[in-house]
């Protein structure tokens, strides 16, 4: 087939967080089995290994309205698939993907209102007969509207379906009509702006041809009211053409017996590395080097969605006990000083590294004895899966991905693979991070049981992209 796999950002490329992972993965994983996959994504001022771009189509017009936009297509090639940047300086020439730091650009709107248009503008230049475009998120949410507004006589285009994956459905891309002149001017229906204002991922959910939730269990909370940050009429209308398939884990990023980031590799049959993994990032966090404290590691983009509003009150409460914790992230300003406020108060036990690197993450997930993730949602997660890899046993909360994916001690004991609480409150986190740190302390045999389960739980792509792939034959012309 040909897909056509448009993304706002890509691992190697851009990245602010997961939905990067996926967008190189997946594709790579249907170019494995013989698709022509072709990414599209944004020509950012920061974006990497782009040095060896070759141009692609230079000075094309796009016209919206009486409104001409003048823009280049660059390629580069990623493990096999080819990836066409829209090269348009005017927005994506910035110091930022999103913002300059945490507030969005005041045009974002606009900026991805013209990268969708452009993504099928392009490929219908290129002469790219697609059968599936892949859409995601928000930032792509128009592609459906557009294909079947603007392009539904065009050769190339007419035919093709269009596939939704929802990764973050709490980010809609709201904005004022006024605010994105691209969509005023190329026009947009009466019904789906209201009030003047239009909701991105609204418009995607209605004009899609399927839409997948990065989970079985996060397909089923957006049709709830709890759940699906009040779009739950839009999902369930919707509930026929929807489905869940969970994210994989890229065995080849994220492997402790490869994994050149790490300052020693181990196995399941080996563990010695790790202990030396964890000393190294003791070290690394100024924290007294003590293989027998537990220790505790996060990565995360700091925000509300990841339970930092239950957290942080019960921080002191969980340092309370022998533990050491060490976590990086970006975010939120008011998170963020809160917990370096936590984290000056506790130096000798709480390191906090206020950054986004690769290679820390991959320190942080090999050297710790828990990863810490009570997210408030989390339509899959990826760092737990990560973390099942290196043996760094799960506590999260049971939402979403994270309850396809962790299965808790007690509740099954043989299929173990990590600790997990249900409600978002304080009181059930602090107990069961105290039930993780006693079967440390207390339970060593047991500890070492869950922690070889966690490292045999196995969630690869190929089996992820399988399922999109039967998806794509269920509705390809
Ligand atoms: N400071 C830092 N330094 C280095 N790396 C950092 C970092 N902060 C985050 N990361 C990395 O960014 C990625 C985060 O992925 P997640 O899936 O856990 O969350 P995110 O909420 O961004 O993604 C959304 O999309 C994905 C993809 O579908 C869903 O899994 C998820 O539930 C949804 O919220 C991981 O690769 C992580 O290592």
């Amino acid at each position: 087939m040909n897909i056509l796999f448009v993304s706002s950002e890509v691992e190697d490329l851009a990245k602010t967080g997961g939905l990067a992972d996926v967008a190189k993965a997946l594709p790579v994983s249907f170019k494995k089995v013989g698709h022509d996959v072709r990414i599209v994504t944004p020509f950012y001022q920061t974006s990497n290994n782009v040095e060896n771009a070759k141009d692609v189509l230079t000075g094309v017009e796009l016209h919206a309205g009486e409104q001409t936009y003048k823009y280049n297509v660059k390629s580069v090639e990623l493990h096999g698939v080819t990836i066409y940047l829209v090269d348009y300086p005017a927005y994506f020439d910035r110091k930022g993907i999103y913002s300059d730091g945490y507030e969005a650009y005041d045009d974002n709107g606009e900026r991805y209102a013209f990268f969708s248009m452009a993504a099928l503008h392009l490929a219908q230049l290129l002469e790219f007969k697609c059968d599936i475009i892949h859409c995601n998120d928000w930032h792509t949410g128009l592609i459906p509207y557009y294909l079947k507004k603007h392009w539904s006589d065009n050769a190339f285009l007419a035919s093709a379906k269009t596939v939704l994956s929802v990764h973050n459905g709490a980010f809609q891309g709201v904005f004022h009509l006024d605010s994105v002149p691209f969509l005023a001017k190329s026009g947009v229906d009466h019904e789906d702006a209201h009030h003047g204002l239009v909701n991105y991922l609204k418009i995607a959910v209605k004009y899609a041809t399927k839409i997948v939730a990065v989970s079985p269990s996060y397909a089923q909370e957006l049709q709830t009211d709890l759940g699906s940050h009040h779009m739950g009429d839009y999902f369930r209308n919707r509930s026929a053409d929807m489905l869940g398939i969970i994210n994989g884990c890229d065995y080849s990023q994220w492997d402790p017996a490869h994994d050149p980031l790490i300052p020693s590799q181990y196995t399941v049959e080996n563990m010695s590395g790790k202990a030396f993994c964890k000393a190294n990032l003791q070290q690394q966090s100024h924290l007294p080097v003590d293989g027998d404290i537990p220790l505790i590691g996060m990565v995360c983009r700091i925000t509300d969605q990841k339970g930092f509003g239950y957290l942080i009150p019960i921080l002191e409460n969980i340092l309370h006990h022998n533990v050491q914790i060490v976590m990086i992230g970006t975010g939120d300003p008011n998170l963020v000083s809160q917990i370096q406020a936590i984290s000056d108060k506790h130096r000798s036990k709480f390191y906090f590294l206020h950054d986004f690197s690769l290679k820390f993450s991959h320190l942080i997930t090999a050297g710790s004895d828990f990863f810490l993730m009570p997210s408030l949602f989390e339509p899959c997660g990826l760092n737990q899966m990560y973390s099942l890899a290196y043996g760094t046993l799960p506590i999260v909360r049971a939402v979403g991905g994270l309850k396809d994916t962790v299965k808790d001690l007690e509740a099954d004991p043989a299929e173990a693979n990590g600790f997990v609480f249900n409600r978002p409150d304080s009181e059930e986190l602090l107990n069961c991070v105290r039930k993780a740190l006693l079967f440390y302390h207390e339970y060593p045999q047991t500890f070492e049981f869950i922690r070889k389960k966690a490292m045999q739980s196995k969630f690869n792509w190929h089996d992820s992209a399988m399922k999109y792939e039967a998806l794509y034959r269920s509705i390809a012309p």
